[in-house]
């Protein structure tokens, strides 16, 4: 046990840490697969760029967040979940808009 928690409850203490070390293993797999998204948007980000079209597809983006929330099982878990993939689909958003400019510069030369 840390130095820094509250004497007492030592079992409550026990079993937060358990749960702390699923947050973490959880976590792991979350970076792992949020990074494997985020090379799908940069693949994408390419091809609409040879193709001439929009990073923004609010369209796809309503499909996706309709996706995310026919499985989020409760009410509070599904206005959670709708905040963290506005957030998601944003950085993805400027995440294919700094690839594109990348993209760009790198074609002037
Ligand atoms: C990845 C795409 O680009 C943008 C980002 C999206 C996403 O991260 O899921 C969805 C739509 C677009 O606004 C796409 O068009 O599929």
């Amino acid at each position: 046990m840390t130095t820094d928690t509250p004497s007492g409850h030592e079992a409550e203490w026990q079993e937060l840490d358990q749960w702390r070390k699923k947050i973490d293993l959880i976590d792991c797999e979350l970076t792992a697969l949020l990074g494997e998204r985020l090379d799908c948007a940069e693949k994408i980000s390419a091809l609409k760029s040879v193709m001439g079209a929009e990073v923004l597809q609010p369209e796809r983006e309503k499909e996706v967040l309709h996706n995310v929330l026919e499985r989020a099982g409760t009410e509070e878990k599904s206005r959670t979940l709708a905040n963290i993939y506005r957030c998601i689909l944003e950085e993805s958003r400027l995440f294919q808009h700094a690839w594109k400019n990348r993209a760009g510069n790198t074609h002037k030369d």
